[in-house]
C-alpha cells in the first residue's frame, strides 16, 4: 500500500542534456483491467508487461481476496486463474486499494452483482475521493453501499442478489464510471447500456470484446452509446500491455525543456482516447514526432521523439480534449510554464477530485516557483515564463500524488535553481522505475538526506 511508508524526499537540478531511449513501463489503466478480467475468465490469462506498480499490486492482491489465483514466474510473466462471472468468493477482510481510484472503483463495480459483501479502504488521498459517482449507479442493479459522510471509504458494498440490467448515463466524464457500470453489467441478465456524453478512454470495451462479450458502441447526438449484454462466458487471454503514454509524457515532456534534449520514448499507444497531452504540445511547438508509427492490436503505435523546443507557446487547450489528456494536465503546466504567452485550460474540474486537486497542488508549487497561475472551478491559467525561466528554489508538497511529484521534479531539470518535493514515494503507485530512467537518461535527482 502506498503513502504508509517514510516520506521520499527528493531533489531535481538543472544539469546535462536528456539523451537516450526511455522505455517506460506497461499502461496502468490495461493492467488494471487484465487482472480483474482475467478473474472473471475461466482458464488462465497470462499477462506480460504488466505494469508492477503498487496502484496494479494492490487489484492483484485484491483478485486474490476475490478467490482468483493470480501469479508471477521469475520472467515477470503474471497468469491469473478466474473464476467465471458471477464467481467472486466473498473477501475474509477489508480490501485495501492503496492509492488507487481505478482500482477499487473497478473492483466495486465487479463485485457489486454477485450476492457478497465486501469492505474497501485505501490510504488517505483515496479516502478523500468520491465514491457515490460509482455507487449511485450500482445501487440501480441492487447493490448497496454504506461509507463514510460524502460517499468516502471506508465502503462496505453488499451485492445484488437478483441483478437487474441498467441503463445509466454518466453525469461527470469518467472511464472508471463507465467501467465500473459495464462490470456490473457482466452478472446482470439483459443488456445494459451506458452513455456518455464526452469519450473517456475505451479500454474496458475493447478488452472485454477481446474476451469474448458482447459489447457494441454507437455514437450518437446524445454520446456514446455503449450497449453490453450480461452473463457471457468470458474466454482466457493472452495480453501484452502496451506502454503508458501517461507515463510516456514525463520524459517527453521533460526533454521539450531541458536545453539540448533529444530523447526517444518507442512503442506507446496513440490510442486517440490516451494521447491528447501529445496533440497537445505539438500544437504549442513542440519538436515532438511520431517516428515509426504502425498498428499493434488495433491500435495505433509510434516511437515517441521529443526534442528540447525553446520556442513553445501558450495555447488555449480545447476543453473537449480533456478526457484524453485528464492524468497529463500536472506535466502540461509544467511545459506551459516553459512556454511563452498563457496556456489556458477549460472544462478541467475533475482535476480536483484525483488523487490530491491538482489543480490547487500545481498553482500552490508554480507561484511559489516565480510562475503567475490564475485558476477557477473548473480551468485554470499558466502565464509561461519562457524557456528555463521558472525560477524554482523550493520543496513542492506531493500531497501523496504521484502525477504532481513527477510534474516538480521534471520542472526542477529546466529551472534556475533546484526544485525538491517533499515526499516521491508516491511515484511507486504508477511509475516504480522513473528515478532511475530519468537519471539514465542524465537527470540529476538526488534523494535528500541519502547517504
Ligand atoms: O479508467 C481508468 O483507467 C482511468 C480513468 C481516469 O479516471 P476518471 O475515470 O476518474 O476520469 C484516469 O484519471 C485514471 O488515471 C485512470
Ligand atoms: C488519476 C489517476 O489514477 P487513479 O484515479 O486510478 O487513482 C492517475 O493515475 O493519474
Amino acid at each position: 500500500m502506498s503513502g504508509h511508508g517514510d516520506p521520499v524526499p527528493m531533489t531535481a537540478r538543472r544539469g546535462a542534456a536528456l539523451t537516450g531511449v526511455a522505455e517506460v513501463p506497461g499502461d496502468k489503466s490495461i493492467s488494471h483491467r487484465s487482472l480483474i478480467l482475467g478473474a472473471l475468465s475461466v482458464g488462465e490469462t497470462v499477462i506480460t508487461g504488466l505494469l508492477e506498480g503498487q496502484d496494479v499490486l494492490d487489484t492483484a492482491k485484491a483478485m486474490r481476496a476475490f478467490g482468483a489465483e493470480v501469479t508471477r514466474d521469475e520472467h515477470g510473466v503474471w497468469r491469473v486463474h478466474g473464476v467465471g462471472v458471477g464467481g467472486f468468493a466473498e473477501p475474509e477482510d477489508v480490501i485495501d486499494c492503496g492509492n488507487s481510484g481505478t482500482g477499487v472503483r473497478l473492483i466495486m463495480g465487479t463485485m457489486a452483482t454477485t450476492p457478497i459483501t465486501a469492505t474497501f479502504t485505501g490510504d488517505a488521498s483515496l479516502r478523500s475521493r468520491p465514491m457515490a459517482r460509482v455507487t449511485d449507479p450500482l445501487a440501480l442493479f441492487g447493490a448497496s453501499a454504506v461509507g463514510r459522510r460524502g460517499g468516502r471509504l471506508p465502503m462496505t458494498i453488499t451485492g445484488a442478489a437478483e441483478p437487474l440490467p441498467v441503463r445509466y448515463k454518466t453525469p461527470v466524464p469518467s472511464a472508471q464510471v463507465k467501467s465500473a457500470v459495464l462490470l456490473a453489467g457482466l452478472n446482470a441478465p439483459g443488456q445494459t447500456v451506458v452513455i456518455e456524453a464526452e469519450a473517456t478512454r475505451d479500454h474496458t470495451e475493447r478488452m472485454l470484446a477481446g474476451f469474448g462479450a458482447e459489447i457494441s458502441t454507437e455514437v450518437t447526438p446524445e454520446g456514446r452509446v455503449i450497449t453490453l449484454t450480461g452473463q457471457p462466458e468470458l474466454k482466457p487471454q493472452t495480453i501484452v500491455v502496451p506502454r503508458d503514454p501517461s507515463s510516456a509524457a514525463f520524459p517527453v515532456c521533460a526533454a521539450l525543456i531541458v536545453e539540448g534534449s533529444d530523447v526517444l520514448v518507442p512503442n506507446i499507444g496513440l490510442n486517440p482516447t490516451r494521447a491528447g497531452l501529445f496533440e497537445t504540445l505539438r500544437h504549442m511547438g513542440a519538436d515532438l514526432t511520431y517516428e515509426n508509427l504502425r498498428e499493434e492490436g488495433g491500435e495505433p503505435v509510434a516511437d515517441l521523439r521529443a526534442r528540447y523546443s525553446p520556442d513553445m507557446q501558450g495555447i488555449e487547450v480545447p476543453p473537449e480534449r480533456a478526457a484524453s489528456m485528464i492524468d497529463e494536465y500536472p506535466i502540461l503546466s509544467i511545459v506551459a510554464a516553459n512556454a511563452t504567452g498563457a496556456t489556458v485550460m477549460r472544462g478541467v474540474k475533475e482535476l480536483r477530485v484525483k488523487e490530491s486537486d491538482r489543480i490547487d497542488a500545481m498553482a500552490e508549487g508554480l507561484r511559489a516557483a516565480g510562475v503567475e497561475v490564475e485558476d477557477g472551478p473548473d480551468w485554470w491559467i499558466v502565464h509561461g515564463r519562457g524557456a528555463g525561466g521558472v525560477a524554482g528554489g523550493i520543496t513542492a508538497r506531493a500531497r501523496l500524488d504521484h502525477r504532481i511529484a513527477m510534474s516538480f521534479l521534471c520542472a526542477g531539470l529546466a529551472a534556475q535553481q533546484p526544485i525538491s518535493v517533499d515526499d516521491a514515494g508516491p511515484i511507486a503507485t504508477s511509475f516504480p522505475v522513473f528515478e532511475p530512467l530519468m537519471r539514465a537518461l542524465g537527470a540529476t535527482l538526488e534523494r535528500v538526506g541519502a547517504a
